[in-house]
């Protein structure tokens, strides 16, 4: 569907991407990591046609290096930062409809699952939202339409746990979706994507299809050692049926396969505390 061959963007001279090449495929359901800065919200501001670049970015394999505003209209896009539009959110809503394809009526069942009623912010500026409420419009939007790759720039840092739990449910329904997500909480995003990919100062150091390969059933055991004993993550492990040594520094364990990445953004809080972690690559079946 979309392929990146050698993008370099720079700033200042600095390349914030180097070289990056992928290729999204349809069905691609894709997690995006990365530290702060490592260049996430540049990639899709240069997929997006958003900023000159060196390099390629060739939709559906039609002319690498060109994108056409049809390409483009295939794409939804939840920006990290909302614009700051003045129009009223009826307006907004009134072009996503006829300028997009969005349907009304899908758009008020999502708005309503997200917990923002319509009928009662159309008339206000989209500007003058809580950072939580643009947030939702802006998914009501993107998920109101059948657009053919949807892009995520954390789309849940500005809302709350209810509406979080919610908006992963909505991704979630749309399993035949294609989407690119980027976000800090790869345990969330995890039970939706079948690709990771990692981005480290403007080049993939990671592409894995993960979750396609793992069966349910099939566990990996894993060895973590702590610098020091600490009572919240051995009470994290017991949740996950993991025993701990006397002095409470080395824990074993089963990892479902399936939940590899929810226990990692688990393991990742503790970062700090873990002196070594091992995870078997061949998974084990327990009965
Ligand atoms: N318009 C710009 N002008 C100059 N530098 C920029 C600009 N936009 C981004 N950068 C720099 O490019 C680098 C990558 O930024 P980018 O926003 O792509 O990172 P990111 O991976 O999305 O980070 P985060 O996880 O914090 O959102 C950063 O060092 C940033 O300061």
């Amino acid at each position: 569907m979309i392929t990146i061959d050698r993008l370099t963007k720079r700033f200042d001279r600095r390349a914030v991407l180097d070289e990056l090449t992928l290729s999204i495929a349809a069905g691609d359901r894709i997690a995006l990591i990365g530290s702060n800065g490592a260049g996430k919200t540049t990639l899709f501001r240069c997929l997006l046609g958003q900023y000159r670049h060196d390099g390629r970015v060739g939709f559906d394999g039609a002319g690498a290096g060109r994108r056409d505003a049809g390409a483009l209209a295939r794409i939804a896009f939840v920006p990290q930062l909302p614009p700051p539009l003045r129009m009223p959110v009826g307006e907004l809503l009134g072009f996503a409809e006829k300028g997009a394809g969005a349907d009304r009526a899908l758009m008020q069942a999502i708005a309503e699952r997200m917990g923002i009623d319509l009928d009662e912010v159309k008339k206000r500026p989209f500007y003058r939202l809580s950072g939580g409420q643009k947030q939702k419009i802006l998914v009501t939007v993107a998920l109101g339409r059948n657009a053919d790759l949807m892009i995520f720039d954390e789309p849940s840092a500005n809302l709350d746990p209810a509406a979080r739990a919610v908006f992963i449910d909505l991704l979630a329904e749309r399993r035949d979706a294609s989407m690119l997500i980027a976000s800090h909480r790869l345990e969330e995003v995890a039970p939706l994507v079948n690709r990771v990919i990692e981005m480290d100062r403007g080049r993939v150091v990671l592409d894995d299809a993960v979750m396609d390969r793992l069966k349910a059933g099939e566990f990996r055991r894993a060895e973590i050692v702590l610098s020091a004993p600490h009572a919240p993550f051995a009470l994290a492990l017991s949740g996950w049926g993991f025993e701990a040594n006397g002095a409470g520094t080395r824990f074993t364990g089963p990892v479902p396969a399936a939940e590899t990445f929810r226990f990692l953004g688990l393991l990742a809080r503790y970062g700090s505390l873990i002196e070594s972690l091992s995870l078997d690559q061949q998974p084990e079946r327990v009965n």
